[in-house]
C-alpha cells in the first residue's frame, strides 16, 4: 500500500482557478476536491471528507471568512489556506486572526503555495495517521464517481451521502428515472464499504417469474423439483459477505416481497428443498424508477418491506434538471468512443453543445450514452447537431412517422417507460400552451384544463416550467 493521499478541498466559484490548483495538486500526488460554492463546501467537511482547505475570500454568497468561521466550528483541527486578491494583506491578517493557517496571494508562486500546504498538513498529520485502509477504498470509489457522474451540486451531495451510508450497513434505497445510474450508485457505494472485497450480486427482479422467486434467490438442493439434478446457491448465498442489488425492486411480485421480507428479518431461509436454515451476512441495495410510497399507498408494495428498506434513500435527480454534467459526461463518453473506434473526433461544436444541453434526455445517460456514440461514428473533427440525430426524438416531437419512432426505439427504454415518458411529454407540453395561451397564469390555465389549482401547481413544480412567480 503507498501512501495515503491527503484529500485536499478547493473552494472557489472560479472554474478556471478551480481547475489549475486541481491539476496541480494532482501532480503533487495530492487527491483534490471542488466545491464552487460555501455551502457545498461546509457539507464535505461535516462529512470528514477534506484534510486540507484552500479558499477563496472573496465568493459570491458565502464569503471565504464566513466560511472559514462555520469550518473552524466544525471541525477545530481543519488547515485552512486562504486566497486573497494582490495586496489584500488586511483581509489576510483577518483570517489568520480567525484561525486560518496562512494565506497566498493571487497570482500564485507554485513553490511557496506547494510548501504552505505541506506545513499545514504536517499539523494535521497524526490524525491522518488513523485512517484505515478501507477510507482508502471509500475515497477513490467516491472520487471515480464524482468524475463519472459530473461537477454538478446535485451529484456533490450524493457523493457526499455514499461517504455518509457506504460504511454502514444500512439498506439504501436508489431512486431515480430510467437511466440515471442508479446501479453506478449502488457499485460505488459498495466499492466505498468494508465489503468492497466480496462480491456485488445484481438481481433484475421485474425478471424473475414468482415461480422461479424462491429458487433464484434462495437456491435449491439436488431432487427439489424436476430438472434440479445438482443442488445450486441462490443470489443471496452469492452475495455472501457483499451486497444484494435489487434493481427494479418495483417489479417484484408481491408474493416474493413477502418472501424477501423474511428473508431480510429472520436473516436466514431455506434453499428450495433444504432442511436447514442457510444464514448469510449481505448488505441489501435498492433500485426503484418510481418513488415506492406510491406503491405502498395503492396496495403494490409491500408496507413492512418498504419501512425495513427504507434506512435510507438517495435521490438522483434527471439529467435534464443538471445540466452541468451533460456536457461533462458526453465529453467523458467521446473520449471513450474515439479510443473504442481508433477516432480523434475533438469535440462538439458550439451548435451540437446547445443541442446536448438542452435536449429532455427522457432516457438519461443511456440515451446521452447512445446519442454520442452514434454521433463519433459519423464525425470527423467536431460533432455537428446533425450527427446526434435528436430531433425526432421524445423531446422535440412524438409523431408517429417510422423515422421518428426509430430513434424513439434507440432511447433504450422499455414499451411501457416509452408510453409513460409519451404521455408525460404530451402533458407538459400541453400545460406550457395553456400557460401560454393565458399569459402564465395559473388560475385561468387551471379553469382551462378544468383541473383544480393544486394540481396544475404540482404538475408546474414537477415539470419545472417556468412561470413568473416560481
Ligand atoms: N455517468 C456516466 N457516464 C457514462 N455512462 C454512464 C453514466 N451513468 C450511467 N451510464 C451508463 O448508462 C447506462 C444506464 O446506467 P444504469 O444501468 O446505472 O442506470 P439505471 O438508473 O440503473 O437504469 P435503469 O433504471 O434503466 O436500470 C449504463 O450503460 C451505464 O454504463
Amino acid at each position: 500500500m503507498g501512501r495515503q493521499k491527503e484529500r485536499i478541498l478547493i473552494v472557489d466559484d472560479e472554474e478556471d482557478i478551480c481547475d489549475l490548483i486541481f491539476r496541480l495538486l494532482e501532480k503533487e500526488g495530492f487527491s483534490p476536491i471542488v466545491a464552487h460554492n460555501g455551502f457545498t463546501a461546509l457539507e464535505m467537511i461535516r462529512l470528514g471528507m477534506p484534510d486540507l482547505m484552500i479558499t477563496d475570500v472573496r465568493m459570491p454568497g458565502m464569503s471565504g471568512m464566513e466560511l472559514l468561521k462555520q469550518a473552524r466550528s466544525l471541525d477545530t483541527n481543519l488547515p485552512v489556506i486562504m486566497i486573497t486578491a494582490w495586496g489584500g494583506i488586511d483581509g489576510a491578517v483577518e483570517a489568520v486572526k480567525l484561525g486560518a493557517f496562512d494565506y497566498v496571494e493571487k497570482p500564485f508562486n507554485f513553490q511557496d503555495f506547494l510548501s504552505k500546504i505541506r506545513k499545514a498538513l504536517e499539523d494535521r498529520r497524526p490524525s491522518l495517521a488513523k485512517r484505515t485502509f478501507c477510507d482508502e477504498n471509500q475515497n477513490a470509489a467516491i472520487l471515480r464517481l464524482q468524475e463519472m457522474m459530473g461537477p454538478s451540486d446535485a451529484v456533490t451531495k450524493i457523493v457526499g451521502e455514499i461517504a455518509l451510508v457506504a460504511p454502514s450497513n444500512f439498506s439504501v434505497i436508489i431512486q431515480g428515472e430510467t437511466g440515471t445510474g442508479k446501479e453506478l450508485v449502488a457499485r460505488a457505494i459498495h466499492d466505498a464499504s468494508q465489503r468492497a472485497q466480496a462480491q456485488m450480486v445484481p438481481v433484475d427482479c421485474g425478471a424473475i417469474p414468482e415461480t422461479l422467486f424462491e429458487s433464484e434467490l434462495f437456491g435449491y438442493e439436488k431432487g427439489a423439483f424436476t430438472g434440479a439434478n445438482a443442488a445450486k446457491p441462490g443470489k443471496f448465498e452469492l452475495a455472501a459477505g457483499g451486497t444484494l442489488f435489487l434493481d427494479e425492486i418495483r417489479n417484484m411480485p408481491l408474493g416474493s416481497q413477502i418472501k424477501l421480507l423474511r428473508a431480510i428479518q429472520e436473516k436466514s431461509f431455506f434453499r428450495v428443498g433444504g432442511k436447514k436454515p442457510v444464514t448469510v451476512d449481505v448488505r441489501i441495495l435498492i433500485a426503484t424508477n418510481e418513488d415506492l410510497n406510491i406503491g405502498v399507498r395503492n396496495g403494490s408494495f409491500c408496507r413492512d418491506l418498504f419501512y425495513r428498506l427504507s434506512e435510507f434513500t438517495i435521490t438522483i435527480p434527471p439529467l435534464r434538471g443538471r445540466k452541468e454534467d451533460i456536457l461533462h459526461i458526453a465529453n467523458r463518453i467521446l473520449e471513450a468512443t474515439n479510443i473504442e473506434l481508433g477516432k480523434q473526433v475533438k469535440g462538439f461544436s458550439p451548435s451540437a453543445s446547445d443541442t446536448v444541453v438542452n435536449h429532455a434526455w427522457p432516457g438519461n445517460v443511456r440515451e446521452l450514452r447512445s446519442a454520442v456514440r452514434r454521433a463519433v461514428l459519423q464525425a470527423r473533427d467536431f460533432i455537428d447537431p446533425d450527427h446526434l440525430g435528436l430531433e425526432d426524438t421524445l423531446t422535440d416531437g412524438c409523431e408517429n412517422n417510422s423515422d421518428s419512432m426509430e430513434s424513439i426505439l434507440e432511447t433504450g427504454l422499455s414499451f411501457k417507460e416509452l408510453v409513460r415518458r409519451s404521455t408525460t411529454e404530451i402533458e407538459r407540453r400541453i400545460l406550457e400552451e395553456a400557460l401560454r395561451k393565458t399569459g402564465g397564469n395559473k388560475a385561468k390555465a387551471a379553469r382551462l384544463l378544468q383541473i383544480d389549482y393544486t394540481t396544475i401547481h404540482a404538475k408546474i413544480k414537477q415539470y419545472r416550467i417556468n412561470t413568473e412567480d416560481n
